[in-house]
């Protein structure tokens, strides 16, 4: 796992950025996933102004989203389909075919987690996954307690994951109680991982995320077992693992440009 301590979240989103730019510059026909949340808004900030000062093109890129809302369609403005289109994919290169979320409407569920699966199989699997870290661990939607052998599933979501996410609804009570997420061994088969952290409130999770025993329990940890994981977070979030392990933790090659 390689750490890398950004100054604050706009050092993180530059950072992840540049990473991701980088890929998608080498590489023929790249595959990303991505996360939504707060923590990479400003990571699809950067990524479209790349995009509009001509340093990058999205065309050849596919994308697969860790998850969506049950229930939520496109045009619901909390549903993650919406939030990528208002956050990056209207303002970008890339191709509606190459685009894909869980569809959260869908009447067969089970059949649209096997195809999503598929999808990311028949696309040659993800290059770079961005992931976001929920305050219990989770990853993607996959909340403490799931198998680390689950592949894209339906979900059931935690009361603090709705409470952590009723901020962007009217009430709790419409945020809805379902998702469909990729899973943990999907998200595990990705070539390489970016976690991204920023805050002071997600300095707990992201200690336990990197030094807690392996456990369902605590999704996250599966992290600690994958060959290359990239974690950016700001000082804030690596408060924890810096009172803990002093600066020797951090890798501090990466420029931001
Ligand atoms: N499903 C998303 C996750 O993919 C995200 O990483 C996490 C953290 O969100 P935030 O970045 O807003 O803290 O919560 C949500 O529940």
């Amino acid at each position: 796992m390689q750490i890398i301590k950004a100054k604050n979240y706009e050092e993180m989103s530059r950072l992840a950025c540049s990473l991701l730019v980088e890929h998608v510059q080498q590489t023929e026909s790249p595959v990303i996933g991505l996360a939504t949340g707060s923590t990479p808004e400003g990571l699809y900030k950067c990524l479209v102004k790349e995009f509009r000062e001509g340093r990058v093109s999205f065309r050849a890129v596919s994308t697969f989203n860790l998850d969506e809302y049950a229930g939520l369609s496109m045009e619901d403005a909390n549903s993650y389909q919406w939030y990528m289109t208002d956050k990056l994919f209207a303002h970008v290169d890339v191709p509606a075919r190459q685009i894909h979320l869980p569809d959260g409407m869908s009447q067969d569920f089970e059949q649209e987690c096997l195809n999503y699966e598929r999808q990311i199989q028949e696309a040659g699997n993800i290059d770079i996954q961005v992931l976001g870290l929920g305050l219990n661990g989770h990853i993607g939607f996959n909340e403490p307690g799931t198998s680390f052998l689950s592949r894209t599933h339906v979900v059931d979501l935690d009361e603090s994951t709705r409470e952590a996410n009723a901020r962007f609804f009217p009430s709790i009570d419409e945020v809805p109680t379902q998702a469909i997420s990729m899973g943990i061994a999907s998200i595990m088969e990705s070539k390489k991982i970016l976690l991204l952290v920023s805050g002071k409130e997600k300095a707990e999770a992201l200690y336990q995320a990197m030094n807690s025993p392996v456990s369902e329990e605590f999704p996250a940890t599966i992290l600690q077992l994958h060959p290359e994981v990239t974690v950016i977070a700001d000082e804030l979030a690596l408060s924890k693992v810096l009172e803990s392990y002093g600066e020797d933790a951090i890798a501090h090659e990466l420029q931001v440009k």
